[in-house]
């Protein structure tokens, strides 16, 4: 059964159909990447499968649950996280603050409970800490643990933003530009950093990039989208061949 079903998905702003009739599915273990020129919609798919934004049609389903009309502060309890394009973190916060911020979808102890610093409210701690410091070690983030996120380079920041999203034990996790502001050297590292995600943590990948060197390297299937509609979908190499995908990009003078 595939982990994520995209079902002729739809929604517009104003008269612009920003998504237009967008299906796909992802496969559990895969890397599937929306590429698309400026405009395509690829941000508003993730903004409507994180619930984000209401779609006028289609459905998405999540392993096997229909997810569609859920509350947003309820996806990422199912399992399903996300990155943003322009870095959402607590500035004036330390990156550790931030990654336990990111377990809150995995409270089991209610704000009166925590109040009263019972047992198993400590025990819950314990078991936030020590998922948060996995996610540390696995990122090589210990040497920033309790620095404040204003005082870090850009590409850290990136990094943390990752951690925060893998503090909540997602079993799908939603990149939006990864590399996006990134050096030659630190998309590389990028690169691993999915690869690790995809191989030593078993994690479902669906990103949005422009940089198709990133794209090539570690997608498993790409899905190419212009003007809010589907126009390809295979392998890389196949998606950047196809000539419905060199037009939609010299039409922006940028290649894929
Ligand atoms: N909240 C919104 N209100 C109005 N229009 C929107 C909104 N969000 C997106 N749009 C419009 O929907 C279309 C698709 O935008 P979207 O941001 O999804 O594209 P994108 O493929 O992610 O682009 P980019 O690569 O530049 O990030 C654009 O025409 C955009 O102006």
């Amino acid at each position: 059964m595939s982990l994520l079903q995209v079902e002729s998905l739809s929604i517009a702003f104003g008269g612009v159909k920003a998504v237009d009739n967008i299906s796909f599915t992802v496969e559990p273990g895969e890397v599937f990447t929306i590429v698309g020129p400026n405009g395509a919609g690829k941000s508003t798919i993730f903004n409507l499968i994180s619930r984000l934004y209401e779609p006028s049609g289609g459905r998405i389903v999540f392993d096997g649950r229909d997810i569609t009309r859920l509350p947003a502060h309820d996806i990422a309890g199912l399992g399903i996280a996300r990155t943003f394009q322009n870095i959402e973190l607590f500035d004036h916060s330390s990156v550790l603050q931030n990654l336990l911020i990111g377990r809150h979808a995995r409270r089991t102890t209610s704000w009166h409970e925590d109040l009263l610093f019972l047992p198993k409210v400590r025990r819950a701690e314990r078991e936030h800490r020590r998922i948060v410091e996995e996610v540390i070690d696995f990122l090589e983030l210990a040497a920033y643990r309790d620095k404040l996120i204003a005082g870090l380079p850009y590409g850290v920041r990136k990094l943390v933003e990752i951690a925060r999203a893998l503090s909540s034990e997602p079993r799908l996790i939603l990149l939006d530009e990864p590399a996006s502001g990134l050096s030659v050297e630190e998309t590389q590292d990028m690169a691993w950093w999915i690869e690790d995600m995809q191989k030593d943590l078993g994690l479902t990948v669906l990103m949005v990039e422009h940089d198709m060197s990133l794209v090539s390297r570690v997608s498993d299937r790409v899905l190419a989208v212009a003007e809010g509609r589907p126009l390809a979908l295979g392998r890389p190499d196949e998606v950047q061949a196809d000539p419905k995908v060199i037009e939609a990009y010299l039409g922006q003078q940028e290649a894929p």
